[in-house]
């Protein structure tokens, strides 16, 4: 569907909507392709969305946790680059809906211990203490530095599962209407287990790591969640013809786990594959649950974000037995930072998944009706949705709907 042409300048891409006739092609800029497609009639519905169906036992765990004066503690990661205006917009929602939830300001700011990169013990105990966080970007450096804070998080409180949807906003109009992804993600080991080390000068050596243990209890996951969400075909993301005995393990674990879940259809795909089949077609992954090693999941889900309108819409969950990190699938946005640019859509959908997950689920979708609402009068955009709204203008443009 999408075609880049090389001759054209500047670059150009051609593409069809499924919803016009074949002939209509349209040509625009490629950094124009999102925003100017009167063509395309996105029909997804201003539903709301669930993410999670939280057990009894889980809500009576948050329940217990509720204090005197009726709230809920949160741990809140405000984050590097956009993080601080982001959490500005949820915090000042969150007040306006009277959502029953204080914050508790986490710093994570690295630190050596025995030389490894460790968060500060405070910012554990906060998190260990609230059961819940929600998380801003927190950015990386390349090549020197140290190691990933979002990944030491991630394996620190063991938060095995990444879970990802994306989903077309209604008004919104992009090359494909109603995509509808989900994907879960490894989030501990793989290729990010960040085991590297020299050979010999000008030869290096990066371990991915894949354990049956992991494997299995993602695997799981993913099964159980497809049960719960009732979206019965699960789908292994792997390239185990190349790398046959780690993603040949994870395949193997798949296909053993699928005898325990007889009611949910299995199949698997390689990786190379089911980016092509998405971008061409999002469509068959509308009914479907993927599941993948960790490093897969990364890029995939940047690039499902891609098709409904950017890392600014797309929300994420790091699922761990006791505690779990809500977070935005985008990072810090340097380009944009400090000048009142960024979404924060992809954040307080992720505070959506978070609610849910502590069953506070009527003011989950108080404020998600309030997001689809701005975003589909599509007045009081951020200009990555090719508006013209600061970050704190849509946030009380979103106020203003609840
Ligand atoms: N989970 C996390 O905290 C993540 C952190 N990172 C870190 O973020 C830093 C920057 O990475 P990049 O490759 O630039 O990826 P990025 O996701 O920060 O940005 C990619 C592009 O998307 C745009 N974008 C992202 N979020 C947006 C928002 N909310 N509203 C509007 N536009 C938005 C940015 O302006 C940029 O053009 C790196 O240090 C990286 O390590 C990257 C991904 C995830
Ligand atoms: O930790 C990082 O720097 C990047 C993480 C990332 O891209 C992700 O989790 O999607
Ligand atoms: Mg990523």
């Amino acid at each position: 569907m999408l075609a880049a042409r090389t001759s054209a300048a500047p670059a150009r891409s051609c593409f069809r909507s499924s919803t016009v006739p074949r002939a209509a092609f349209v040509c625009l800029p490629v950094n124009n392709v999102q925003r100017h497609l009167p063509q395309a009639n996105n029909t997804a519905q201003l539903q709301h969305r669930s993410y999670a169906t939280p057990t009894a036992e889980k809500v009576a765990k948050f329940k217990g946790q509720k204090q005197s004066d009726g709230k809920y503690m949160v741990s809140l990661i405000e984050g590097d680059g956009i993080g601080p205006e982001i959490s500005q917009s949820v915090k000042d929602i969150y007040s306006a809906a009277n959502v029953p939830i204080k914050w508790e300001s986490v710093d994570v700011t690295p630190m050596l211990k025995d030389g490894k990169t460790v968060i500060p013990d405070s910012a554990i105990e906060s998190i260990t203490r609230n059961y819940v966080a929600l998380k801003g970007p927190l950015a990386t450096p390349v090549g020197k530095g140290h190691v990933s804070l979002n990944l030491t998080l991630r394996r620190t409180f063991n938060l095995f599962a990444n879970v990802r949807p994306c989903k077309s906003i209604a008004g919104y109009k992009t090359p494909y209407d109603n995509v509808d992804t989900l994907l879960i993600r490894e989030n501990t080991e793989g290729e990010y287990s960040g085991i590297e080390h020299v050979v010999v000068d000008g030869v290096v050596q990066s371990i991915k790591l894949i354990t049956k243990d992991a494997s299995e209890r993602v695997l799981r996951y993913a099964f159980q969640y497809a049960q719960d969400v009732g979206r019965l075909k699960v789908r292994a993301v792997h390239k185990a013809t190349i790398m046959k005995m780690s993603d040949g393990l994870f395949l193997s674990l798949a296909n053993k786990m699928a005898k325990e879940y007889p009611n949910i259809e299995f199949d698997a795909e390689l990786l190379d594959n089911t980016c092509l089949k998405v971008v061409t077609d999002p469509s068959p992954y509308n009914d479907k649950v993927l599941v993948m090693p960790n490093l897969y999941g990364d890029i995939l889900s940047d690039m499902c974000a891609g098709l409904i309108g950017g890392l600014g819409l797309t929300p994420s969950a790091n699922i761990g037995d006791e505690c779990s990190i809500f977070e935005a699938v985008h990072g810090s946005a340097p380009d944009i930072a400090g000048k009142g640019l960024a979404n924060p859509t992809a954040l307080l959908l992720s505070s959506i998944m978070m609610l849910q997950h502590m069953g506070l689920t009527e003011h989950a979708d108080r404020i998600q009706g309030a997001i689809f609402k701005t975003l589909a009068e599509g007045k009081t955009i951020t200009g990555d949705l090719g508006g013209k709204a600061k970050t704190h203008e849509y946030a009380a443009a979103v106020i203003k709907n609840l």
